[in-house]
């Protein structure tokens, strides 16, 4: 269980409270736009790229990197079927009756980034809580991935997130060989930077919320792994920012969402930048997400990549242990700032 009872988040759904409660409360120049969101908003959309189109998927990935960090895939290679099955799994856990979830539930003690059901995500008590709730698996590397720990109630639940992690860490890495090769280095070269893939699967799960102009299902930050793949549900309140306007992420069944993260503009030398998100909630509808993050070991040195140093584009970011990445926001949480730039190399 986790060591500061926090409650879950679809039990307060469920019991009907009529008003947010203070501790979800954002503040106000962090909340979702309260006037609706303005029209310039929706003039932008992010990218889909059809992988299929072999001779025209290189150039549509480079730029969608370098414009938005954020991109939709379709025609991956991953079954449809695969993706329904895990938003499925997913969601036959959370409608599960409470008693049975809190069996998975996560264990605080062994740190912020505990594997099973949780619903706060940052160590220090003090900070706006987010309107979701989560499952965390470890999949990858194989050693970390013990199924015991997961569902046991949902039929089938265990053998989907194998096949489902098995799938996303190959898709995973065709999209690091692409986005080596946009940028002129080895196919092998992000791939081998990242090092052994550190693999978590995060499904959320997003109650219908009394005052949703007054909380956040997330708050915004960038993932601090390589790359990370996202599947939704049709409800849709993923956000990205671009340009410094929230632009929402329309589901897409079919599709699979690539989004670029903290090691990956540090490698990339800020060629590539990883995007910013954030997910918003709604009166009415609950909403699931899966996103699949492929990221280095604690362990792992992350470097920028010398051919993308020069005198026009001095190296951005210090060399940093991944582990120590981690944990400097697990303490400080995204403070709506971006915690890469904690790195920045002063010029
Ligand atoms: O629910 C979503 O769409 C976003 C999830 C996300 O950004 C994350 O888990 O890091
Ligand atoms: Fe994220």
């Amino acid at each position: 269980m986790e060591a500061t009872a926090a409650p879950r988040v679809q039990a307060l759904a469920d019991a009907g409270v009529p008003h947010l409660p203070a501790q979800y409360i954002q503040p106000p120049d962090l909340r979702a736009d309260p006037s609706g969101r303005p029209a310039a908003a929706v003039a932008a959309s992010i990218p889909v790229v059809d992988l299929s189109a072999t001779a025209s998927a290189a150039d549509a990935v480079r730029r969608a990197c370098a414009d938005w960090g954020a991109f939709h895939v379709v025609n991956h290679g991953v079954p449809p079927a695969l993706l329904d099955e895990m938003r499925g799994a997913g969601l036959a856990f959370f409608r599960a009756p409470m008693a049975e979830k809190l069996r998975f539930g996560c264990d605080r003690a062994k740190g912020a980034a505990a594997e099973g059901y949780g619903s706060r995500m940052l160590a220090n008590d003090d900070s706006v809580l987010d309107w979701r709730d989560y499952f965390d698996h470890h999949t990858l590397p194989e050693s970390r991935r013990d199924p015991a720990r997961w569902p046991d109630f949902v039929p089938g639940y265990r053998d989907t997130v194998v096949r489902y992690s098995n799938s996303m860490k190959g898709l995973a890495q065709s999209l690091l060989r692409i986005i080596s090769e946009g940028l002129n280095l080895p196919p092998s070269y992000m791939e081998e930077a990242v090092g052994e893939p550190y693999q978590n699967i995060t499904i959320s799960y997003y109650s219908p919320c009394p005052q949703p102009d007054l909380a956040l299902g997330l708050q915004s930050h960038s993932d601090f792994g390589a790359i990370t793949l996202l599947i939704q549900d049709d409800v849709g309140g993923l956000e990205v920012l671009k340009d410094r306007t929230w632009i929402p992420v329309p589901p897409l069944s079919d599709g699979i969402l690539v989004i670029l993260s903290d090691q990956t503009e540090i490698i990339t030398n800020g060629r590539y930048k990883s995007a910013v998100h954030r997910a918003v909630v709604n009166a009415n509808r609950a909403r699931l997400s899966v996103a699949t993050f492929y990221d280095p070991s604690k362990s792992r040195k992350i470097c920028t990549a010398p051919q993308l140093v020069s005198k026009e584009h001095p190296q951005k970011y210090q060399d940093v242990i991944y582990g120590d990445y981690v944990s400097s926001w697990y303490i400080k949480g995204p403070e709506g700032k971006r915690n890469i730039d904690a790195l920045l190399i002063k010029q």
